[in-house]
């Protein structure tokens, strides 16, 4: 709702009211519409401010609307209303204008924000366009340049950016309903011709043609086969070449196609997850609702190689103490450097000073003794690990929260190496640890839950996005990934190419298909994996059992190429070529392709011809399917859960929702039927048996993803 009130004897005071965000749900417009008329015809209101309750202007449209009700005042003819006004309307902006928040704003004669407040129009994120106005208005008010800019990124400016570009007329630190009454109170009476944004003539940059074509060809590239950001650069392109009324028309049109996409679908549902992931539970019962965090002052990370590195500076720029310890000399001293430039860097990058003196270093593991929470970063070696538990269990002072940074091993293994495994958790970071958004917080069987409460806790405080998952190996993440390399390496043996699947799943909207990304990552690292597994022996690499390990079908591909010193881009040759060890342009590799044929040709192996789609079903529906199995062992309490994994942590195109919602948009029955096929046809492949839950799904009718919860949950109670 919008209430209103007189001030100043002469202001119309319109409070938009709806927590947390004010967003313009259809009661919202109501009351505006309703209030703004009153204030146009009650005689002693001279002029008018508009603001938010709560120091929130407005969040913009209310997005849980556009799934169900989208009766009530639309907001385009809202926002004409206001422009069209003969009193002068000011924006008070507190907190955040974004949106359809911004575009009410941009209705308004004039706008005064707060200094702390952001503004933006991030509906490209939610797979929309302002449609509102917006795209009409903003390039008349800052210039096209400009207005692409903030409109193709979504990106949020700070008050002092917005007064710089033009959004805003003012800036004011003190309150800002107070400013906005008193400009209120001076600018009434004043003629409104020159304030309405959408009788202004749109400037036009003298090189149209290139500007836009140079922005179109940039943000397709980067869109990955996302369609709202080109077609917000079809709106802005309206706004320079047509008047506003025909711009509008095409604003309203563009919107409709991107409006009932399933590209909005997937990414208003990935704004949800991402929130909703906050919301943990544990099979337990324990919840983020009832579990306290305990406050952490001082942290610690111990070993100090590219992940211990990247987790340091990210502790130490949430403005933590750290304290750094690396036993190793030389690797101390490169550490120091490293962690001091990256900070510097990034504090150079954000414009604030680097928190260089809030670290500490050491090459003695007792420097980590009145830590509250330590994070353990070392080699993935159990031993090395076990060891290391063993000596913080005597070391840190009773209490101290102890984290490993291990990317798939047992973490109730680790915790039983401690006195108190109750204070055991994993916190699996993404490489680079300082840049990723990604936490996978990992409670064992006896983790507290002030233990994850703290851990995710401190994830946020580090900015991360953070998601409590089970212990398994691999955790959710890694776990998936696990049949998604498989079956690439599968799809090799039977006549694939690396460039064929990795086209297939770079067209898809991978930034990186799996061998460009093996090879980034250091086809090494799996291979000591399998090693440790026992998996990759060389001299089970001939013969009859080559294929054949631990009972199951396996390729050795991977790790014949790592017995050629091919490990990938650091060493000029992986799945393709480099033009030098550590060179970034990948090419094909015809020594790859007969390397292929010969292994075919040993193996008996016929290559048959393979399409794009064929690769995407089989990559992607035994990770999907594995999803389900991580739901079944209740992993991950919700879907949301592996989809916010895979979105911050694994590349998954965000316009596709995650897994999780890829598969429900593709059907689950389909998704059942094709795993069916593929395990029919290839019954030694694993992980193609389809999981029981999805079965499940299916037989109860393929409900939305909002409900799988409810079938898992009965599908717990059962067992
Ligand atoms: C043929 C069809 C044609 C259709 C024509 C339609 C014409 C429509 C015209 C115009 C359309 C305009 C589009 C929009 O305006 S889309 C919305 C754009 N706004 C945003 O993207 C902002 C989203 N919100 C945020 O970025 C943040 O929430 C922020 C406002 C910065 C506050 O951040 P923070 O303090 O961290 O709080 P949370 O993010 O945790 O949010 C708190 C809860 O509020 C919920 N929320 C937030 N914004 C909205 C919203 N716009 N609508 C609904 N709900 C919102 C959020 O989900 C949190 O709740 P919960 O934890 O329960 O999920």
């Amino acid at each position: 709702m919008a209430q209103y009130s007189c001030v100043s004897g002469s202001v119309g005071l319109i409070t938009l009211k709806n927590p947390p965000v004010n967003a313009l749900s259809a009661a919202v417009r109501h009351g505006i519409v309703d209030t703004v008329k009153r204030a146009l015809s009650e005689p002693k209101v001279k002029s008018v401010v508009i603001c938010g309750q709560n120091g929130i202007f407005c969040g913009g449209a209310d997005i849980r609307e556009f799934a169900s009700d989208m009766s009530g005042p639309p907001l385009v003819p809202m926002i004409h209303a206001i422009e069209a006004a003969n009193k002068p309307v000011v924006a008070a902006i507190e907190g955040s204008a974004l949106g359809g928040g911004l575009e009410l704003a941009l209705g308004c004669h004039y706008r005064i924000a707060h200094s702390k407040a952001k503004l933006g129009l991030p509906e490209v994120t939610l797979g929309l366009l302002p449609a509102a106005g917006g795209t009409q208005r903003l390039p008349r008010l800052i210039g096209v340049p400009a207005a692409l800019n903030l409109i193709t990124t979504g990106r949020h400016v700070t008050a002092a950016e917005a007064l710089q570009l033009g959004v805003v007329d003012q800036v004011t630190d003190q309150n800002t309903v107070d400013a906005a009454v008193k400009f209120a109170l001076s600018v009434a009476g004043q003629s409104l011709d020159a304030r309405r944004i959408s009788t202004y003539p749109c400037p036009r940059p003298s090189d149209l043609d290139a500007l836009f074509d140079g922005v179109m060809q940039k943000v397709r590239q980067s869109a990955r086969g996302a369609i709202a950001p080109v077609a917000c650069v079809q709106a802005v392109r309206a706004a320079a070449t047509l008047p506003y009324t025909q711009g509008m028309e095409r604003e309203k049109e563009l919107m409709a196609t991107l409006f009932t996409s399933g590209q909005a679908r997937a990414l208003q549902y990935c704004f949800f997850a991402q929130r909703a992931v906050g919301r943990w539970s544990m099979p337990s019962g324990a919840r983020w609702d009832t579990s306290k965090p305990r406050p952490v002052h001082k942290a610690a990370v111990i070993g100090l190689g590219t992940m211990g590195r990247g987790i340091a500076v990210a502790l130490a720029q949430t403005g933590l103490s750290v304290v750094a310890v690396e036993t190793q000399e030389k690797q101390l001293m490169e550490a120091k450097q490293a962690v001091s430039g990256m900070l510097e860097r990034g504090a150079k990058r954000r414009g604030v000073a680097p928190a260089l003196d809030g670290i500490s270093y050491s090459g003695n593991i007792q420097a980590v003794a009145d830590a509250d929470l330590v994070i353990e970063a070392v080699f993935e070696d159990m031993t090395l690990k076990e060891k290391i538990f063993q000596q913080l269990s005597a070391v840190c002072k009773p209490g101290t929260f102890l984290c490993t940074n291990t990317s798939a091993l047992d973490v109730d293994h680790l915790a039983s190496q401690t006195r108190n495994p109750e204070l055991v958790v994993g916190m699996h970071f993404f490489a680079p640890a300082h840049v990723m958004k990604l936490l996978e917080v990992v409670y064992g069987t006896r983790s507290s839950p002030q233990a994850v409460a703290t851990a995710m806790q401190l994830g946020k405080k580090m900015g991360k996005v953070s998601v409590a998952v089970g212990n398994c190996r691999g955790f959710v993440g890694n776990r998936m990934l696990k049949p998604y390399l498989e079956q690439a390496f599968f799809l090799l043996e039977e006549g694939a190419t690396p460039e064929l699947v990795d086209r297939a799943l770079e067209e898809f909207g991978f930034a990186m298909g799996v061998f460009r990304v093996s090879d980034l990552s250091g086809l090494d690292v799996g291979w000591k994996v399998r090693k440790g597994d026992g998996l990759a022996e060389p001299e089970m690499a001939t013969g009859q059992s080559a294929r054949i390990r631990q009972g199951r079908r396996y390729s050795p591909l991977g790790d014949l190429l790592c017995e050629q010193g091919r490990y990938g881009q650091k060493t000029g040759q992986g799945w393709y070529q480099y033009d030098k060890p550590g060179g970034r342009v990948a090419r094909s590799d015809p020594w790859l392709h007969s390397f292929l044929e010969e292994y075919r040709a040993r193996h008996g192996l016929v290559a048959r011809r393979i399409d794009q789609q064929e690769v995407l079903e089989r990559c992607l529906y035994v990770l999907i399917n594995e999803g389900f199995h991580i739901l079944e062992d209740g992993i991950a309490a919700g879907p949301e859960d592996i989809d916010v994994i895979y979105v911050f942590g694994y590349g998954w195109p965000r316009h596709r929702g995650g897994p999780m919602f890829y598969a429900s948009m593709v059907g689950l029955a389909k998704v059942l039927e094709r795993l069916e096929h593929y395990h029919q046809a290839h019954p030694d492949v694993p992980y193609m048996q389809p999981c029981n839950l999805l079965r499940r799904l299916v037989a109860s009718g393929s409900p939305p993803i909002q409900r799988w919860r409810e079938v898992i949950k009965k599908l717990h109670s059962q067992l």
